[in-house]
């Protein structure tokens, strides 16, 4: 089995990926507590960029993820930026954005990117996105804007949400599912 390093500063986010990722890659997979730089610009380049730090550090095949939360009314906004949002206004703030909005929809954008930590190699990016509305916040405050994002077709929020159900339908596990499938079909170098 070869090592494959998971890099991220948000715990909340490792047991996610840890719950939907289990063995299925049939790599070794194991994480570490590393704050990269927030880099700005379009989700694709941010996890490009993320990536190719991650792998300066490990020096070895690694993965990150990025997360953006996008509002249509606001063209997309705050997307990567979600995270200085919700530090300065909360959850609550966030949903207030759109006050003013008719079109309270919105979609989570998960964007993985892997390394097989050759730098002249290009970074793969692997991407899930779920629908869902920006409500008024309900549920449990232990993970960012779970709170106010309930998902299309369900009636609760994410945080709401029993985690198992939110790990099956969630950008995250999407993206996952999508770079799972090509590990399985790709050989190993
Ligand atoms: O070290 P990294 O992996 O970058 O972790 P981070 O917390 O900095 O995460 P991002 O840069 O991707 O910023 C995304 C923000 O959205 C939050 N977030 C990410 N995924 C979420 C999810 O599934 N539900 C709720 N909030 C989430 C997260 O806490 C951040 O505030
Ligand atoms: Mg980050």
């Amino acid at each position: 089995m070869r090592d494959l390093v998971f890099i991220t500063g948000n715990a909340k986010k490792l047991e996610e990926v840890v719950a939907i990722l289990g063995n299925s890659v049939g790599w070794n997979f194991t994480a570490r507590k590393i704050d990269l730089p927030e880099f700005q610009g379009e989700s694709d380049e941010i996890s490009r960029e993320k990536c190719k730090a991650a792998a300066q550090i490990v020096k070895g095949p690694v993965i990150v993820e990025d997360t953006c939360l996008c509002f249509n009314a606001l063209k997309g906004l705050p997307g990567p930026y979600v995270k200085w949002f919700l530090q300065k206004i909360g959850p609550e703030g966030l949903h207030r954005l759109l006050a003013d909005w008719e079109d309270k929809s919105a979609y989570a954008l998960c964007t993985f990117a892997y390394s097989n930590g050759d730098p002249s190699r290009d970074v793969i990016l692997f991407r899930g996105r779920t629908d869902g509305t920006i409500v008024s916040p309900r549920g449990s405050r232990d993970f960012g804007w779970d709170p106010i994002f309930q998902p299309t077709d369900y009636n609760q929020t994410y945080a709401e949400l029993p985690k198992d159900v939110k790990n099956k339908i969630s950008h995250r596990s999407k993206a996952i599912m999508a770079m799972a499938e090509y590990f399985k079909n790709t050989t190993r170098e």
